[in-house]
């Protein structure tokens, strides 16, 4: 399923945030957004998952406008990981994932056979079924990523919008996620403050300052010196992996 984000501007509290967005994912790309603290990658992405509305523009799935579906087949498109996603109340692990299934159920709203058996599978391929009667506060930050991102998997979407999945996570696990990511074949939007990372892992990268995109493309061709020095206020080198050849950046403070 593809992503067309058209002229998007996004508003909080009568200040716009977010400005003129044009960006395309295409079917089962991974599509990184990248840009400093504050720069609005959360604004648009809450955007992009429907939890703000757009000032103006449009967001379309396979070329249909995302806020004009009602809210139960927005959810079974998209599955979103917010950023702060905690939950106030104390559910099992089990409970979180099944919210997961919601957009699936009709009628009774009770989960079924298939339900419990995609919410199982979805914990075990994220290495996360021995967590299943765990009370969800009670995980470590790691941990209840991986569940996150389990209930946004058991909601069998085509698009997923994950904003900073790698946060709270160990190296290994930063590696894991990005690979479960890419395993999963979905078209994926995500906001990434790991440049390498994103360089890794990410087939096409935007890159966002003040609101507004001010690079697009293959990373290779957007993670310039030039534009890291000017966007992030950093001293960038460009090295290749020795064993896979991938682009890694080694940076020093820019003292301007
Ligand atoms: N509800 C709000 N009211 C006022 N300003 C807001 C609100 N939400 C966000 N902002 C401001 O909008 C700007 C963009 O914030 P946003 O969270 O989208 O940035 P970000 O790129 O995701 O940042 P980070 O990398 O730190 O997570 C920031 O200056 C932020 O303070």
């Amino acid at each position: 399923m593809r992503i067309d984000i058209e002229d998007l501007s996004v508003e909080v509290a009568g200040t716009r945030l977010v400005h003129d967005i044009a960006l395309r994912a295409g079917s089962g790309r991974l599509v990184g957004l990248v840009g400093p603290n504050g720069s609005g990658k959360s604004t648009l992405l809450r955007c992009v998952y429907r939890a703000l509305r757009p000032a103006a523009g449009t967001v379309r799935l396979d070329g249909e406008d995302l806020h004009a579906l009602s809210a139960r087949e927005g959810a079974r498109r998209l599955a979103a990981l917010p950023q702060e996603a905690s939950t106030e109340f104390d559910f099992t692990v089990a409970e979180v994932v099944a919210m997961g299934r919601l957009p699936h159920q009709r009628g009774s709203g009770r989960a079924n056979a298939d339900d419990r058996d995609v919410c199982a599978r979805t914990l075990a391929r994220v290495g996360a079924a021995h967590l299943a009667d765990r009370g969800f506060l009670s995980l470590s930050g790691g941990e209840k990523q991986r569940v996150l991102i389990a209930r946004a998997l058991a909601q069998e979407p085509e698009v997923l919008v994950l904003d900073e999945p790698t946060n709270h996570l160990d190296i290994a696990q930063q590696l894991e996620v990005l690979a479960l990511v890419r395993d999963s074949r979905l078209t994926v939007l995500t906001a990434l403050h790991d440049l390498n990372l994103a360089a890794v892992h990410c087939d096409d990268l935007h890159v966002i300052a003040d609101g507004r995109i001010v690079a697009s493309g293959a990373p290779y061709d957007v993670l310039t010196p030039e534009l890291l020095a000017e966007v992030f206020g950093v001293r960038a080198h460009r090295v290749r992996h020795p064993e896979t050849g991938a682009l890694q950046l080694l940076f020093d403070r820019l003292t301007r």
